[in-house]
C-alpha cells in the first residue's frame, strides 16, 4: 500500500540539514506517526535509525549546530542531540535490517518509518491502518513483557492521541500487568503524571486500575476512587470556567495553576490511601517528590475543614496557614468529594466555597495571608520574655486578632498580648 508522505516530515522542518545523515537513514516513532495523523506538536522530538555509526553522526551534528549532545545508552549506541526548538535521538538500528528494528518496537502506529533519501514510508506492520482505525495494537506480547514500561506508555498515549486500545493488546497488558514492577518506579511515574494532567486522561487511568497495572502503586485505588477523578475534573473545570465575579487576571491565574499543577495532586489524592501515612508511603514509592508529596498529604489532610460550615476567622486562619500554596488543590478536593449532584449542579457548591476563595485570592486579606503586625525579637525586647514557643504563639493571637479587627498597629499589638502573658 502507497502511504502519501506527510510534508510535515520534509528535511526542510529539521533542525539540521539532510546532508549529515549517512544514506540510509529513517525518521521513525511519535514524529512519522503525529505527521501522518496531522497532529502538530509544539517541541519537534525526532527520532532517527541509523544502520552503523549513530553516536558519530548525533556528534557532528552536534559539533556542526553547536547544539547539545548526550550519550543516552552507551551499549545500544543511542545518542541524543539538543537543539534549542527541537531534539533528536539517534539509534544504531536494532538488528540487522530496519524491518527487525520495527519489529521491537512497542506498538504498530510507532513502528513506521520514513526514509528521507527515497521519500519512501515503510511500514511492514501495518501501523498505517492502525491509525486509521485509531487503535494502538501491539507488535507482540513478548515485546511488551521486554520492556514493561510500553504497558503505561499504551495508556498514555491511547490518551494523549484520543485513540482506543485493541482488544487483544488489552487483555495481553492485563495478563502482564505485575511486570510493570520491573520497570523504575520513576518512569511509571512520569507516565501517570501525563495521565492526571488532563481530563482525557481519566478514563484510561480508570482502564490501568481495572486492568491491575497500576494498582501495584495505588493499592487502595478503585473504580470509585476513579470516579472520584473524573469528579475532580469536573470540579476543576467548575472552579475555573464559572468564576466570573474574579477580575479577568484572577481568573486566568485560577485556571493556569489548576490546570498546571492543583489538577494532578487533587487526582492524587484520589488515588492514594485515604490515611495521609500511608499514602506518602506509596508516593515515596514512585519517587514523587517532597513537596509533591506534602501537597497531596496536606490537601488529604484539609479538605474535610472546607466543608464545615460557620468556620470562625480562628479557624480559617489556621486552615490558610496549614493549606499555604496547597489551598487551591484543597478546594478542587472538596469540590469533587460532594455528591456527584451538588457538583453537577455548579454554583451552589462552588459558592459555599466563595467566601474562603475570594480571601485566598486577595493578597491584602488578613486572614489569608497574614503578615506580621510586630516581630518575634519585639516581643522578647519589650515585654522581657526567653526565647520561646511562646513566642510563636503569641504572634498567631496578634494575628487573629488583627484580622478580626480588634487590633491595627503594632502599638496595639504589644498593649493586647501584655494583657496575655
Ligand atoms: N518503551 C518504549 C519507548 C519507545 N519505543 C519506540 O521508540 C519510539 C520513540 O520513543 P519516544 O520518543 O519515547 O515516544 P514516541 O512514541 O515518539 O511518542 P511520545 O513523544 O508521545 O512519547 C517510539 O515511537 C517507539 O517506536 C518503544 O518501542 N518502547
Amino acid at each position: 500500500m502507497h502511504i502519501p508522505v506527510p510534508s510535515t516530515l520534509a528535511p526542510e522542518n529539521w533542525p539540521f540539514s539532510l546532508e549529515y545523515l549517512p544514506q540510509p537513514a529513517y525518521m521513525v516513532g511519535g514524529a512519522v506517526r503525529d505527521a501522518i495523523l496531522g497532529r502538530s506538536r509544539e517541541y519537534l522530538d525526532l527520532d532517527f535509525v541509523i544502520p552503523s555509526d549513530a553516536v558519530k553522526v548525533a556528534r557532528a551534528i552536534a559539533r556542526r549546530y553547536q547544539a547539545g549532545f548526550v550519550l543516552l545508552d552507551a551499549e545500544r549506541k543511542i545518542a541524543r542531540v539538543v537543539f534549542p526548538n527541537a531534539t533528536a535521538d539517534f539509534a544504531q538500528q536494532e538488528g540487522d535490517s530496519l524491518t527487525t528494528d520495527l519489529h521491537r518496537r512497542d506498538f504498530t502506529i510507532n513502528a513506521i518509518a520514513y526514509n528521507p533519501y527515497t521519500q519512501e514510508i515503510i511500514d511492514p506492520l501495518q501501523g498505517y491502518a492502525d491509525l486509521e482505525q485509531r487503535q494502538l495494537r501491539m507488535v507482540s506480547p513478548i515485546n511488551l513483557a521486554n520492556d514493561p514500561l510500553r504497558l503505561m506508555r499504551a495508556y498514555r498515549q491511547a490518551a494523549q492521541l484520543g485513540f482506543t486500545i485493541e482488544p487483544t493488546t488489552q487483555t495481553t497488558i492485563r495478563t502482564l500487568a505485575s511486570h510493570i514492577t520491573e520497570v523504575a518506579a520513576e518512569r511509571v511515574r512520569v507516565e501517570i503524571g501525563y495521565l492526571l494532567a488532563s481530563p482525557q486522561g481519566t478514563p484510561w487511568i480508570a482502564s490501568a486500575v481495572k486492568d491491575g497495572v497500576i494498582t501495584h502503586f495505588f493499592r487502595n485505588a478503585t473504580p470509585e476512587s476513579c470516579q472520584k477523578l473524573a469528579a475532580v475534573d469536573k470540579a476543576a473545570a467548575l472552579l475555573t470556567k464559572n468564576w466570573s465575579q474574579l477580575g479577568i487576571e484572577l481568573q486566568q491565574y485560577v485556571r493556569d495553576t489548576v490546570k498546571t499543577t492543583w489538577l494532578g495532586i487533587a487526582k492524587l489524592a484520589c488515588l492514594v490511601h485515604p490515611n495521609p501515612e500511608v499514602a506518602e508511603i506509596e508516593l515515596q514509592e514512585l519517587t514523587y517528590s517532597r513537596a509533591e508529596i506534602r501537597a497531596v498529604t496536606t490537601a488529604l489532610k484539609l479538605f474535610p475543614r472546607l466543608n464545615l460550615t460557620n468556620m470562625s476567622l480562628r479557624e480559617q486562619y489556621f486552615l490558610f496557614q496549614e493549606a499555604g500554596i496547597v489551598f487551591v488543590a484543597t478546594v478542587v478536593l472538596a469540590l469533587s468529594n460532594n455528591t456527584p449532584v451538588e457538583v453537577m449542579s455548579g454554583n451552589k457548591s462552588l459558592s459555599a466555597y466563595a467566601p474562603l476563595i475570594s480571601r485566598y485570592l486577595n493578597p491584602d486579606d488578613l486572614v489569608a495571608h497574614a503578615t506580621p503586625l510586630v516581630s518575634g525579637k519585639e516581643l522578647i525586647i519589650t515585654l522581657n520574655i526567653p526565647a520561646s514557643p511562646v513566642v510563636g504563639e503569641l504572634l498567631t493571637e496578634i494575628a487573629i486578632a488583627r484580622a478580626e479587627g480588634k487590633i491595627s498597629t503594632p502599638a496595639e499589638a504589644i498593649a493586647f498580648v501584655r494583657k496575655l502573658v
